[in-house]
C-alpha cells in the first residue's frame, strides 16, 4: 500500500506506529482530523490477517470518527487506535501502560476509549499512564462501558428509521433480525423487545445467542441465514463490510439499522440500497450513542445530559433522511455531507482545544 498517496487522498493528519519491545505491544492510532477538536475515537484489540489490513482498519476507522463525531454535534476530531492481538490471549498491564504512556505523548491531540476487544477494565490501566483516555469506571467520577448508551442510540436510530420506511415509528409487532449479539446489541434487544418487537438474532458464540433467547423470546438462526431471514429490520451489529455483493442480494429488510461500524464494504453498496428503496441508517450517524457519552466527560460527566443528547440520534437520521430526499441523493452520502458541512461552518470560527487558554482535559490535570 502506498501509505502517503493514501493519507494525501483522503487527508489525514497523522499516522503512529508504536512499538514497544518490553510489552510486545504493537499499536497503529491514526489521527484522521482535528479541524473540530482533538480526536476522539476507541482502541480496538483484534487479531489481523496482516499488518496492512490492521492499517486500512485504523485508518477507515479513524475518519469515520471524524465523521461521527461531526454529524452527532461533538466539538471533537476523529481519530482511532488499532492494537494487534488476541483480546483474550494478549492483553497485559504493561501493554496498555506502554499504550497510556504513548497517548500521554501526544498531548491531548488524541483521546482515546473502549471499542471491540477493549474495556473499562483496560481503560483503567491506560488512565494510570494518561489522563487522555475516557470510559474509565465510575469510581473516577467517569462513564464507564459506552456499549449501553450506544444501545440506546441505536434503538432510538432504528425507531426514526422504521418511522421513514413504515411511516410510524412503533416497533409493536416488527420483526427486527440481529447480526452479533455482543456488548451492544444485547442492550439493543432489550429495549426492541421491551418496545414490542420481535427478535431473530445470530453470533458465533452459542452463550450469547442463548442469553437473548432466554431473556428476550429471541428466535436463533445460523448466522449466515441472518441476511435472508424474513424480518422489517436488519440489524448489523458486529464487524463491517456485511453490505455486500453476495449479501444485498438475499436481504428481504425494507430497514437497516445497527451498531457496527463501516457497514457498507463499499460506496457502491449504498448506492444500490437506495435504488432497491431500501431504508439506510448510515452507521456512524446511529451508532454514536457510545461516543456522545464519553465525550461528556470532557464537561464532568452527567448522565441525563448524556443520554438527553443521545436521543437526539432520532433527529439527527431524520435530517439525514430529508437531506437524502431534497438532494436525491443515497444517505449514506447525505450523511456525510451533513457532517462535512457542519466541519466547514465550525473551522476557523474558535480554537476548540483550548478553554481559557487550557486543554478542555486540564481540569483533570490539576
Ligand atoms: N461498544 C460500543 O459502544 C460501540 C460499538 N460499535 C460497533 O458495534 C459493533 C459491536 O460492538 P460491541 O458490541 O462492542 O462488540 P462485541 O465484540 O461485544 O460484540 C460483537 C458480537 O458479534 C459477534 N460476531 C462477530 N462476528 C460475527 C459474525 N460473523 N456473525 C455473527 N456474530 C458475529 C461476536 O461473537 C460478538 O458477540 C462493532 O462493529 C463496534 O465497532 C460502534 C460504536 C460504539
Ligand atoms: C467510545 C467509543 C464507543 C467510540 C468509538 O470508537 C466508536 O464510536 O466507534
Amino acid at each position: 500500500m502506498e501509505l502517503f498517496k493514501y493519507l494525501e487522498a483522503y487527508d489525514y493528519e497523522e499516522v503512529h506506529f508504536v512499538q514497544d519491545k518490553q510489552s510486545g505491544l504493537k499499536a497503529i492510532v491514526a489521527i484522521h482530523d482535528t479541524t473540530l477538536g482533538p480526536a476522539l475515537g476507541g482502541t480496538r484489540m483484534w487479531t489481523y490477517e496482516s499488518e496492512e489490513a490492521a492499517i486500512i482498519d485504523a485508518l477507515r476507522l479513524s475518519k469515520g470518527m471524524t465523521y461521527k463525531n461531526a454529524a452527532a454535534g461533538l466539538n471533537l476530531g476523529g481519530g482511532k487506535t488499532v492494537i494487534i492481538g488476541d483480546p483474550r490471549k494478549d492483553k497485559s498491564e504493561e501493554k496498555f501502560r506502554a499504550f497510556g504512556r504513548f497517548i500521554q505523548g501526544l498531548n491531548g491531540r488524541y483521546i482515546t476509549a473502549e471499542d471491540v476487544g477493549t474495556s473499562v477494565e483496560d481503560m483503567d490501566i491506560i488512565h494510570e499512564e494518561t489522563d487522555f483516555v475516557t470510559g474509565i469506571s465510575p469510581a473516577f467520577g467517569s462513564s464507564g462501558n459506552p456499549s449501553p448508551a450506544t444501545a440506546f442510540g441505536v434503538y432510538r436510530g432504528i425507531k426514526a428509521s422504521v418511522k421513514e420506511a413504515f411511516g410510524s415509528d412503533s416497533l409493536e409487532g416488527k420483526k427486527v433480525a440481529v447480526q452479533g449479539v455482543g456488548n451492544v446489541a444485547y442492550h439493543l434487544c432489550r429495549y426492541l423487545h421491551e418496545d414490542g418487537a420481535s427478535l431473530i438474532v445470530t453470533d458465533i458464540h452459542k452463550d450469547a445467542v442463548m442469553r437473548a433467547v432466554n431473556d428476550f423470546d429471541a428466535v436463533a438462526v445460523d448466522p449466515s441465514d441472518i441476511y435472508s431471514v424474513d424480518c422489517d429490520v436488519f440489524s448489523p451489529c458486529a464487524l463491517g463490510a456485511i453490505i455486500n455483493d453476495e449479501t444485498i442480494p438475499q436481504l428481504k429488510a425494507k430497514v437497516i439499522a445497527g451498531s457496527a461500524n463501516n457497514q457498507l464494504k463499499e460506496n457502491k453498496h449504498g448506492d444500490i440500497l437506495f435504488e432497491m428503496g431500501i431504508v439506510y441508517a448510515p452507521d456512524y450517524v446511529i451508532n454514536a450513542g457510545g461516543v456522545i457519552n464519553v465525550a461528556d466527560e470532557l464537561y464532568g460527566y452527567n448522565r441525563d445530559r448524556a443520554m438527553k443528547k443521545i436521543e437526539q440520534i432520532y433527529n439527527n437520521l431524520e435530517k439525514v433522511f430529508a437531506i437524502s430526499k431534497r438532494d436525491g441523493i443515497p444517505s449514506y452520502l447525505a450523511a456525510d455531507r451533513m457532517a462535512e458541512e457542519r466541519i466547514k461552518r465550525i473551522q476557523n470560527s474558535r480554537s476548540p482545544f483550548l478553554v481559557n487558554e487550557k486543554h478542555i482535559l486540564s481540569r483533570r490535570l490539576k
